[in-house]
């Protein structure tokens, strides 16, 4: 029997309109929309929710490197059914590595047709794609093939921050031993490269690194929604808190529109980023 279970009508109806347009219940059909989708804030970018999970510590692993399952079996429910809702998941190296994942969709009655496209942002080429899960599934039709962001073969200036798309079908470029040192491509050149290839709604999972960076660019990102589990991983864990802002007042990011729900032990918290310039709550 599949982990992954059906949502109950409410827990759909709580989480639809933090997903992209053109969201739809599983269990209606192909045709059947949920109401309350988005539009993409920016038209040239796909639709982007990020999403993880994490302790009341804020830690999202055990320790660097190492897979740890946070979310209960609801709230991983949950990630599938949201899964289905995306043209791409994606990861950064960091995760591909240490996790192996197979970003697959295993809602109930999901097929390969419903498989969102996994993409990991690697500029060095380090995952190595021909013995990971992904790849293992795509070959035998329970996922799509995945796609690796990096850096360009050629690059005229070590300013240059963009990128390229390999699909695993192509043949892997050597890993360039020249190439800088500092490999970060722009989020927005990820984003619009992703558009370019007709994907029109991403969800990014992880990890450490790409969450504390995406945290700081509200801009780019059109919902949030992270699931708390009811554990402290304590220190030497995995924090995903974003640098600091210089003071309170300079806030660069808060979560608005926001709504809660509990899925099992967990509470999910999900809402919509923006800038603020306003402190976290106004000192009496
Ligand atoms: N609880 C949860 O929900 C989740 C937890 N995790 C956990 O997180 C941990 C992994 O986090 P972490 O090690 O920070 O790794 P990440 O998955 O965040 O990957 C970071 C790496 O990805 C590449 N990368 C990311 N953004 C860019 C960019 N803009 N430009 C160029 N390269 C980029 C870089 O690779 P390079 O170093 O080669 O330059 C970077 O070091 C694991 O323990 C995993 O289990 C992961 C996902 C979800
Ligand atoms: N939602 C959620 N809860 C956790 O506790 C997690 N550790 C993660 N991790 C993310 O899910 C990926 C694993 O996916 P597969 O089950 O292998 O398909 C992992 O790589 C993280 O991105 N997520």
């Amino acid at each position: 029997m599949s982990e992954v279970k059906r949502l109950t009508g409410d827990e759909m109806r709580f989480l639809e309109r933090f997903l992209p347009p053109g969201a739809r219940s599983p269990e209606s059909g192909r045709g059947a929309l949920l109401s309350g989708a988005n539009m993409a804030k920016d038209e040239k970018l796909p639709f982007v929710t990020l999403t993880y999970a994490q302790s009341l510590d804020g830690m999202v692993a055990f320790a660097p490197g190492q897979r740890t399952t946070i979310s209960g079996p609801a709230t991983k429910s949950m990630t599938h059914f949201l899964r289905y809702q995306y043209d791409a998941i994606l990861v950064g190296a960091g995760t591909a590595v240490a996790d192996d994942p197979a970003l697959n969709c295993r809602y109930p009655g999901a097929t390969l047709d419903d498989q969102p496209r996994p993409v990991v942002v690697d500029p060095n080429l380090r995952f190595r794609l021909a013995d990971s899960k992904m790849h293992q599934l795509a070959k035998e039709h329970k996922g799509k093939g995945p796609w690796i962001i990096t850096r360009p073969k050629t690059l005229d200036s070590p300013m240059d921050r963009s990128c390229e798309i390999i699909d695993w079908t192509d043949r892997m470029p050597e890993v360039n031993d020249n190439a800088v040192s500092d490999g970060s491509i722009f989020w927005r050149s990820i984003l619009q490269a992703l558009k370019h290839k007709g994907i029109n709604s991403v969800m990014i999972e992880g990890g450490a690194s790409v969450i504390k960076d995406l945290l700081r660019l509200p801009e780019l990102i059109d919902t949030i929604i992270i699931t708390m589990a009811p554990t402290f991983i304590g220190q030497g864990g995995v924090s995903i808190a974003p640098r600091r802002p210089p003071s309170a007042e300079e806030n660069p990011s808060s979560l608005g529109d926001r709504s809660y729900h509990q899925f099992g032990k967990d509470i999910v918290v999900a809402g919509k980023p923006y800038s603020s310039r306003a402190p976290l709550h106004p000192s009496r």
